[in-house]
């Protein structure tokens, strides 16, 4: 006990005020934890134990007033959470949306007590940010079961930047992880998409893992409450074999492992983790599994990447691709494939590790398999040009869409039928109706959500027929990834198990370097043919069906450099002319104004075009330009979208969302087009974030150096940070 101000307050346990919520608001178990690690670190810090706090855990005199507590130590306050939680919330969140942002009128301050007083003094907590900072804090100490707590100062007003990559590191990562087994079946069966009146836990294994049926079936035997459903998948998936699963949505089983048992001494079997997007998204995800990933490596969860690469290699074995995501509903279609740039950067980082080559063995076998049988073959290849477009096998309307999303297409069809809309589409589904008109239309539509780009009037009514940019420059990437990893790992001969190869390729025993050297080279050139523009300085995508380049600009243009398809000449034409076109206050919009066109209500925005900005175009954008050296373009780019996102961050009560309209500087998380915006909805705290946000987060931040990096903690916009060095840099000149 020390004495202060006339109260005999109790010695306050000393933890660290950065560290993560289980340990800072955690049980016993987590806080005994603690207390070992820092005996290992440091024999001088104050031991922690439990009774430490118990001196605390009685009612508050309220007293207002005295701010005197000792200057010079860091502050902590003793806050009860019911009551504090409430009064905030009542005083502070004048909109009732459980946020404490920019948008809300209260007073902007409350006072808590200070901890070295027992809470007797009080001193005041003040602006959004750090009120903000207050109400996640009490609610994930509610969360923790936490009745009194201790908190630091420090927790309230740290450097945003240090905040959010915290957060994404320690907190946000856990929360989107997932795998499939008995120990987490509930969470990852539940989907927020189940549209069927009685959604419940269902899995679909495939007939090649007759070892995971028998251990779901157990599951389900022994566990009735979860009402889990466990049915075997046929061997044959067709169009019209997924449309028979439409009244039965369920997730489509991945990859297990076996680990020992410590009690029972026995292996048994555990799913290989995986990271998921976040809001409606609870599944493994193609394009965002990669994204996600750029950020999990600089985030020292390699584990988790090396996962999700393990996942996609069981996808295409059972599934015949890496699927668009792991339901069944998914199970036609992919999405845009970067396996071979996410096993190579796993390698880098496990390649000391016993089974590193053979990770990598597995990854470029299943990645050759899915480039024969997926993307180099038809439908989705066009035989004329030799290039590649999205254009999945499929039937009938999407069913993971919102129920409004078709009604503008469908409603003319139902009424010339004299039917409701819900008996049209069921009609339609069935082939009790047919109408060539709209097969044509969900081909299209099915493409467009292949491309990742779900929607964008780029793609509308035309995805099918094009052969894009972006898909030609990823599988350019995967023919020199492929050559350079034989080459380089494997002598240059790579031995092709029967089980990997396709009808197209079962004679092929071996692959060497040469022949996707080849056809790197072939795809190089007939993109430089078909999509490149020298006067407009940028790729565009083609259209196969009327033979001609299309107009459309878009920031996937950027992937060819990604990818190392351009040429020095062309990237320093894209550089200098498109990028102009699509960098706005917050980094790249997904495609310009132009392009789009008008948009009102007859004509609704589509979330991939202007002015809305997603991470990937970022991330791959960022590359592209380190790439051909062009650091300058990369370090700003980076910066506007974290300025963005920190900004959005500290207004707006820690949110994290899957998109942003990067033309907004005050409010940038606000999306209304579509479906709306994923990660806006929470209550109190972020609990996750979203996933590739996270990622371009983490991975931005290692693009910037010191200097950007501080200005940012203190929301420095772009405009303002580069006057500043500027004006250094002449001063320096001077000197
Ligand atoms: O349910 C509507 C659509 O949702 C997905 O698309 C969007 O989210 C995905 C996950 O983050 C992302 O990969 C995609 O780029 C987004 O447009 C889904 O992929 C679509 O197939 C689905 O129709
Ligand atoms: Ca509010």
């Amino acid at each position: 006990m020390t004495e202060r101000n006339g109260h005999r307050a109790p010695s306050i346990p000393i933890v660290d005020p950065y560290s993560n919520a289980d340990v800072y608001y955690g049980d016993g178990d987590s806080l005994a934890r603690l207390r070992d690690r820092r005996r290992a670190f440091s024999a001088t810090l104050q031991d922690f134990s439990r009774e430490d706090i118990q001196g605390y855990l009685g009612s508050t005199p309220s007293r207002r007033g005295s701010h005197d507590e000792p200057s010079g130590q860091p502050r902590k306050f003793r806050i009860e959470v019911d009551p504090t939680l409430d009064a905030l919330l009542k005083q502070e969140d004048t909109d009732s949306n459980m946020q404490i942002t920019i948008e809300d009128i209260g007073p902007k301050t409350i006072s808590v007590g200070t901890a070295g007083s027992s809470g007797i003094n009080r001193v005041d907590v003040r602006g959004t940010y750090m009120l903000s900072n207050l109400l996640q804090e009490l609610t994930i100490a509610k969360d923790y079961g936490r009745k009194t707590i201790i908190l630091d100062e420090a927790r309230l007003n740290e450097n945003p930047v240090s905040r959010l990559s915290r957060l994404i590191k320690h907190s946000f990562w856990k929360a989107l992880t997932r795998r499939i087994d008995g120990s987490n079946i509930e969470v990852a069966g539940k989907d927020p998409k189940d549209w069927t009146a009685d959604p419940r836990p269902r899995i679909y294994v495939p007939p090649g893992a007759p070892q995971q049926f028998e251990y779901y079936s157990n599951i389900a035997k022994n566990n009735p409450e979860l009402r889990l459903d466990v049915i075997m998948l046929d061997a044959n998936i067709t169009p019209d074999y997924v449309m028979s699963l439409v009244d039965k949505p369920g997730l489509l089983a991945l990859a297990m492992q076996t680990k020992l048992n410590d009690k029972t001494q026995e292996e048994e079997l555990e799913g290989v983790p995986f990271v998921v997007p976040g809001g409606r998204f609870n599944e493994l995800y193609g394009w965002d599994s990669y994204m996600e990933s750029l950020g999990l490596i600089v985030s020292d969860r390699v584990d988790l990447a090396k996962g999700m690469v393990i996942n996609f290699c069981f996808e295409i074995k059972h599934y015949g691709k890496i699927l668009n995501a792991n339901r069944s509903y998914y199970l036609t279609r992919s999405q845009p494939p970067f396996l071979t740039d996410m096993a190579l950067r796993v390698y880098e980082r496990i390649k000391t590790e016993p089974d590193a080559l053979e990770f990598l063995r597995n990854a470029v076998l299943a990645a050759i398999k899915e480039y024969y049988s997926v993307w180099a073959c038809e439908p989705r290849l066009d035989p004329v040009t030799g290039l590649s477009r999205y254009r999945p096998e499929g039937w009938g309307v999407p069913p993971e869409t919102e129920p409004s999303h078709f009604l503008h297409i469908l409603q003319p069809y139902a009424d010339k039928h004299g039917m409701t809309f819900k008996e049209f589409v069921e009609a339609y589904n069935t082939r009790k109706v047919a109408e060539p008109e709209l097969d044509e239309y969900f081909m299209h539509d099915r493409a467009v959500r292949e491309s990742g780009h779900d929607t964008s009037y780029r793609l509308e009514r035309v995805c099918g027929n094009l052969a894009t940019v972006d898909l030609n420059s990823l599988l350019y990437k995967y023919e020199v990834d492929i050559a350079r990893i034989i080459r380089i790992h494997f002598k240059d001969k790579l031995n092709i198990p029967v089980e990997f190869r396709t009808p197209l390729t079962k004679d092929i025993e071996f692959e060497s370097s040469a022949a996707w050297d080849r056809r790197a080279r072939k795809r190089k050139h007939r993109m430089d043919q078909c999509c490149w523009d020298a006067e407009r300085g940028m790729f565009f995508d083609y259209d196969t069906a009327k033979k001609e380049r299309t107009s459309y600009e878009t920031a996937t243009t950027f992937w060819a450099m990604w990818a190392g398809l351009a040429s020095p000449q062309q990237a320093a034409m894209m550089t200098e002319k498109a990028l102009p076109r699509f960098e706005a206050f917050g980094g790249l919009v997904s495609g310009t104004e132009e392009s789009r066109g008008p948009v009102g209500l007859e004509r609704p925005n589509r979330q991939w075009d202007y002015p809305y900005g997603w991470a990937p175009q970022q991330m791959l954008a960022w590359t592209a330009f380190l790439r051909y050296g062009y650091q300058e373009e990369a370090e700003r780019l980076a910066y506007k979208w974290l300025y963005m996102i920190t900004k959005a961050f500290v207004d707006f009560n820690g949110i994290v969302v899957e998109k942003y309209d990067v033309t907004r500087p005050i409010d940038p998380h606000r999306v209304d087009a579509e479906y709306g915006n994923q990660g806006t909805n929470f209550k109190g705290a972020p609990r996750e974030g979203f996933g590739w946000v996270n990622a371009s987060y983490v991975y931005g931040l290692e693009i910037l150096n010191a200097h950007m990096r501080r200005a940012l903690g203190t929301i420095t916009p772009y405009e303002t940070y580069k006057k500043a060095v500027s004006a250094q840099e002449a001063s320096e000149a001077a000197f």
